[in-house]
């Protein structure tokens, strides 16, 4: 059997201010995330940032909280449970998908556990994000490596580092603007807004600010867009440290003043909805627009659990399992679908 374990960032459990500050304490604890030394950060974080933004961040929790929970765990997990019925039919049962958060609950020791026990031999980790950064896909690694430290008996191991070239990605991204213009319309601009990094993380390395401009371009070849017709930004800076540019915010505000008036914004680079997407452009990103003298701004959903995109997502990771695909032990019938 073939354990897959999705893997994204994690959320507060509620839309507190006692639930924010245990999630950000964990979060912003990890060195791959905060690359400060803990002498400087420490106090900062436990200092100003846990005492003040935990009850901010909770009032952008609540404006976008689902009867069901966090967004960003609703649709992971709506995600899993697609991607596992998807697997269901078209792989004999022999794929066993779980999700796992890399900060709070569903824990990643409790999830490999419990893949383990369940007899999965093999694993393959896949980190719900498409452009890779040492913040996010690089941390995860780090934490199934400690898990492993503490296992005996470990199993054959996978992870996939980032997929944001892959032509299923890509189409799937262009289908679900294709689909949005159908249904409301196009407006005059495409805003495409990736989470932020600090600058220097670029320059000690990271190749995320590369793989997003690729994704982006790919996309916009896909859409057949002009170069006046898009715009690339990076948003959710934090601190006081110089970021990606052009920010998304400074753009929307600069985007208005310049007369444009209708924009469509879509965030290729989370897989799920979020705080991020849902409150600070849906909600954030749209007042700054009007403010400015906009007169619309549309959120495009993020792929979620859009059927499309399971199939999409299947495909790109049907190789790392079919990798380990032998004919004793596993009749593949991907073709058939
Ligand atoms: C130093 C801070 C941060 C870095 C570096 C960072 C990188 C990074 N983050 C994501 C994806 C997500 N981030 C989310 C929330 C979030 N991010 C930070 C800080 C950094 N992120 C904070 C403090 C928060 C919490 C919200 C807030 O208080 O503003 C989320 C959403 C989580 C949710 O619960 O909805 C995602 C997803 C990426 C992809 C990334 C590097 C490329
Ligand atoms: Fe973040
Ligand atoms: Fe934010």
């Amino acid at each position: 059997m073939i354990g897959v374990l999705l893997v994204n960032l994690g959320t507060p459990e509620a839309p507190t201010a006692s639930a924010v500050r245990r999630y950000l304490r964990e979060f912003l604890s990890d060195r791959r995330v905060v690359e400060l030394p803990r002498i400087i950060w420490w106090p900062i974080l436990n200092g100003p940032i846990l005492t003040f933004r935990p009850a901010r961040s909770a009032r952008n929790y609540a404006s976008i909280w689902m009867p069901e929970g966090s967004p960003l765990m609703v649709y992971s997990q709506r995600l899993a449970d697609g991607l596992q019925q998807y697997c269901d039919t078209h792989f004999s049962g022999q794929v066993r998908i779980a999700l796992a958060m890399r900060y709070g609950k569903p824990s990643l020791p409790q999830k490999m556990a419990e893949l383990r026990q369940s007899g999965c031999e093999k694993l393959l980790v896949v980190p719900l994000y498409p452009q890779y950064a040492a913040a996010t896909t690089a941390s995860i690694f780090d934490k199934v490596a400690d898990v492993l430290r503490g296992m005996r008996d470990i199993p054959e191991l996978r992870m996939l580092r980032d997929w944001h070239t892959h032509p299923a990605y890509i189409h799937a991204l262009a289908e679900s603007v294709r689909h949005w213009w159908q249904e409301n319309g196009r407006a005059e601009k495409l805003l495409i807004s990736f989470h932020g990094l600090p600058q220097r993380s670029i320059q000690l390395g990271d190749p995320y600010r590369q793989q997003c401009e690729v994704t982006t371009a790919l996309l916009v070849q896909a859409l057949g867009l002009k170069q006046e017709e898009w715009v690339q930004t990076f948003q959710s800076r934090f601190g006081a440290a110089k970021w990606l540019e052009p920010y998304t915010d400074k753009t929307l505000e600069n985007l208005a003043r310049q007369g444009v008036r209708e924009i469509d914004a879509l965030c290729p680079g989370f897989s799920a909805d979020c705080v991020e997407t849902l409150q600070e452009i849906a909600l954030e990103g749209k007042e700054t627009f009007l403010n400015a003298g906009g007169k619309t701004l549309r959120y495009i959903p993020a792929l979620n659990d859009n059927p499309l995109w399971i199939k999409a997502f299947s495909e790109i990771l049907a190789p790392s399992w079919q990798f380990w695909e032998t004919p004793e032990n596993f009749a593949v019938s991907a073709q058939s679908s």
